[in-house]
């Protein structure tokens, strides 16, 4: 039974049993191509292969070829290929191995066709079908899978030749169950999945089973009836359980195997995969630090482009500013050696210099001392001087007689005064009589008497004013006699007035080394008994008054002083009031003034070494004419004016007298004259009184009457006390006071002299010192700029350095970057499954 089973077999309904196939790697392979197929056809690997059986193939149709003829080897006849709708013919000149007629393979139809067979008895038959993949080696390359429809029951399912026997070889796919109806037809139809299929032959045959097909004694799968025996019956089913369930083990090792196999490989990915990612991460890493050198690299090839820009830029200039500097250095080192040699020198001269500084404070003691003395030898000159000044008198009459006129010569005048004993100050008047009568004065000047001497007498009263002493001056006579002449004089032969102010700057330049002074000068005329400020601007100036300020001090509150600095000054002041000066005509003297002309000079004075302050005044007064009133033939507001003129001086000839006989009361408020010139008659002040006279026979009377007015003021001053004063004891003391002011004239120059060397010397050392200091801090400030910029240019240095390390340290990293690159290509070559 088993034999007949292993062999071919022929059932009742015609059927025949195929052996069955060995299990093995074949079996597996038809396993799972059997899945291609329907249940119950299979595929063959090979071409036809004659067997003698006792079926002939209905029908065998040579696809896309000839028919072949009957012969004696196969029994039938092959069918040429005309039973197909669409598709084209490929064939091949190809040796199609394992085939018993190759030729059937050799040809194919292909493309989207199908096959119609007709006239067929009714009934089961089996369709094989005959492939080569021929168009793969010869036709047009790719897959052709496909789907076989047969009576539009698919029974191939994706079928891809190639896959199952490759190239040039022949496939079959036999016992295709189909049952003919009625109707004898058959219609095979072939649908490509993917691309084209092909088809080299069909055969029909009619219905026979395979051994395993045959199930209760009918056929599995036609449910045709087949003739077995009971014993047969169970050893068949013995022998396909034993089959099956040694199949079954079988399967299941397989299965465990493949499933170890299927584990072990899931483990192995995994782990590649974990190396993978490792790797990837790894190589992501790896890329990223790669572009961060990258940029890094970049940027400090940037920067260390910057800094070499940079530090060429700042050596060229460094090197020109060290050069410079070097120079520089180089220039201040030899200006310090020259100084130090100067200042070795100067160190040298310091024992000289100590002694020198030992000796000018010595001088500057003694110039201290001397100064001291010079002082208190100043206060008794002026003492001394007071004295003379006393003992000559406080109170002095000077007398000056005018030249005679043309005009009076002229008319025949003739000269009624003498000055035969003038030297001795006496002056002689001849009257009508032919008496004459002598007059003694302090001092007589006769018409030649100049300017120059008459004020040669009068300067020893400005160094009283000087010292601190008021001083009055007037000039006291009848119109015409020459006041105006003596005291303001004209521009090219000036007076007493701008030769006293001269003296007075002039003796204050002399003192300017112990005495500061400011000298302001008011201008003032008394008219009608009215004070006028004559530099006052406003022609309606307020009425001034003489008031008491402190006690024996007299002011005129609001009246202009004029501060003077020199004596163009001076000049400018005295023009400005002698502009401003009433002035009217009458028959006498057409310019005859009637009003007196004050000036009032203020001194104020420092002693700087003591520092004692004085406050004294000059009164300078060019008095109105003192001609009697029965002369003048003045009437009305002219008479007025000579009614106060003659009261003003005889209230001045009263406080003379007043002061001369040492009255308690002295009248000083009879007339605004005498109370502006209060605080300087009397007293300590001291006063000058020129006396001017007329030489013609003419003026007598007048003349008369000034001289005996002088006489009076002259006699009563100079006293017989005063007069008693010892001459010689007074030219005692005049030769010691100038003896005392030369001695002390020449200690003062000594003293200048020693001061201006030693400042002389002390600006030169300060100078040198300061020059040397100069140059010392200048040389420092130099040196610790060098330093600074060495230091600054070491420190470039070392940057510079830090970038070419940071380059270098780059270019490793990156031939690492590129080792490590490297590695991973190797590692790649070595696991491709990995890069898979
Ligand atoms: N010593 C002198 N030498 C030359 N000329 C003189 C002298 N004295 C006066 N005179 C002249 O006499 C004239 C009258 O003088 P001055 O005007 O000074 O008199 P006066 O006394 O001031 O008169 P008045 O009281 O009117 O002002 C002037 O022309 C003047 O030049």
């Amino acid at each position: 039974m088993a034999e007949t089973l292993n062999s071919t077999s022929s059932t009742a309904l015609g059927h025949e049993i195929e052996p069955p196939k060995q299990a093995g790697k074949d079996d597996d392979d038809d396993e799972t191509l059997s899945s291609l197929c329907i249940p119950g056809s299979r595929l063959v690997r090979t071409g036809f292969v004659h067997s003698a059986g006792p079926d002939k193939p209905v029908l065998f149709v040579n696809a896309g070829g000839e028919g072949l003829m009957e012969n004696g080897n196969f029994g039938f006849r092959v069918e040429p290929d005309k039973f197909f709708q669409g598709g084209k013919v490929i064939r091949t000149d190809e040796t199609i191995e394992g085939s018993d007629i190759p030729s059937i393979y050799q040809s194919a139809r292909f493309g989207n066709f199908s096959y119609r067979f007709e006239n067929l008895s009714p009934g089961d038959y089996f369709v094989d079908l005959h492939f080569s993949e021929i168009i793969y080696t010869n036709g047009p390359k790719g897959m052709r899978v496909f789907d076989v429809f047969m009576q539009e029951e698919k029974v191939l399912s994706e079928i891809d030749v190639y896959s199952v026997v490759g190239a040039n070889k022949a496939l079959q796919v036999v016992d295709i169950k189909v049952s003919v109806g009625e109707d004898g037809t058959i219609v095979i139809r072939f649908e490509g999945v993917n691309g084209s299929p092909i088809v080299g032959g069909i055969c029909i045959k009619r219905a026979r089973l395979p051994a395993s097909k045959v199930k209760d004694g009918r056929c599995n799968n036609c449910a045709a009836e087949i003739e077995i025996s009971s014993c047969q019956e169970k050893y068949m089913r013995m022998q396909f359980i034993a089959k099956y369930e040694k199949r079954i083990e079988e399967l299941k090792m397989r299965f465990q195997l493949k499933t170890d196999e299927c584990h072990e490989a899931w483990m192995s990915l995994t782990t590649a995969n974990k190396q993978l990612q490792d790797v990837t991460m790894e190589l992501d890493n790896k890329l990223y630090t790669i572009h961060c050198l990258d940029l890094a690299r970049e940027e400090t090839a940037a920067k260390l482009r910057d800094i070499s820009g940079q530090y060429e830029h700042d050596k060229k200039l460094w090197t020109a500013v060290v050069d410079k500097l070097e120079r520089e250095v180089k220039l201040m080192k030899q200006e310090f050696y020259q100084l130090y040699c100067e200042g070795h020198k100067c160190a040298d001269a310091i024992p000289e210099l100590s002694n020198m500084v030992s000796a000018v404070q010595a001088m500057v003691a003694q110039s201290d001392d001397l100064k001291l003395k010079l002082s208190e030898e100043q206060a008794k000159g002026k003492i001394l001087y007071n004295q003379i000044q006393e003992a000559k008198g406080n109170i002095r009459v000077f007398c000056r007689c005018r030249p005679l006129r043309k005009e009076e010569s002229l008319a025949g005048h003739a000269t009624a005064v003498h000055f035969d004993a003038a030297k001795d100050g006496e002056l002689g008047i001849i009257s009508t009589g032919s008496t004459k009568k002598i007059f003694k004065f302090d001092r007589v000047y006769t018409p030649e008497d100049d300017q120059v001497s008459v004020f040669a007498d009068a300067s020893p009263m400005i160094v009283s004013v000087l010292d601190g002493y008021n001083v009055c001056i007037f000039a006291y006579g009848q119109t015409g006699t020459g006041k105006t002449f003596t005291m303001e004089g004209p521009e090219n032969n000036r007076g007493v007035n701008y030769r006293t102010l001269e003296q007075l700057f002039l003796t204050a330049e002399e003192r300017k080394d112990t005495f500061t002074y400011n000298i302001s000068v008011s201008v003032l005329e008394v008219y009608n008994e009215q004070i006028r400020d004559l530099l006052a601007t406003s022609s309606t100036s307020k009425r001034l008054e003489m008031r008491l300020a402190t006690e024996g001090v007299h002011h005129i509150p609001g009246v202009i002083e004029a501060k003077v600095e020199n004596i163009k000054e001076v000049w400018n002041v005295l023009q400005a009031g002698s502009n401003a000066r009433a002035t009217g005509s009458n028959n006498i003297n057409e310019h005859s003034s009637r009003s007196h002309c004050i000036l009032c000079i203020m001194v104020r004075a420092k002693n700087l070494i003591t520092g004692d302050c004085t406050i004294s005044k000059l009164w300078l007064v060019d008095l109105a004419g003192s001609e009697r009133l029965a002369k003048t033939e003045v009437q009305g507001e002219r008479l007025k004016e000579a009614q106060n003129i003659n009261r003003s001086l005889s209230a001045l000839g009263d406080v003379i007298s007043a002061l001369a006989a040492k009255k308690s009361h002295i009248p000083y408020r009879n007339s605004k004259l005498t109370h502006l010139l209060q605080d300087s008659l009397g007293g300590d002040a001291k006063t000058l009184m020129f006396v001017q006279i007329s030489p013609s026979e003419q003026d007598l009377s007048e003349t008369l009457s000034s001289l005996n007015f002088a006489a009076r003021v002259r006699g009563v001053e100079l006293g017989p006390a005063r007069k008693q004063v010892d001459t010689g004891e007074v030219q005692k003391l005049r030769n010691q006071n100038d003896k005392l002011k030369q001695d002390l004239r020449s200690k003062d120059d000594a003293l200048r002299k020693l001061e201006d060397n030693f400042q002389n010397l002390e600006g030169k050392a300060k100078g040198d010192y300061q020059l040397c200091r100069s140059q010392q801090e200048k040389i420092n400030e130099l040196e610790k700029q060098i330093a600074l910029k060495i230091e600054l240019s070491r420190r470039l240095e070392n940057q510079l350095l830090e970038a070419t390390g940071k380059v270098e340290a780059y270019l490793d990293l990156q031939k690492k970057v590129k080792d490590l690159e490297n590695k991973q290509k190797e590692r790649e070559h070595a696991y491709p499954m990995i890069q898979n």
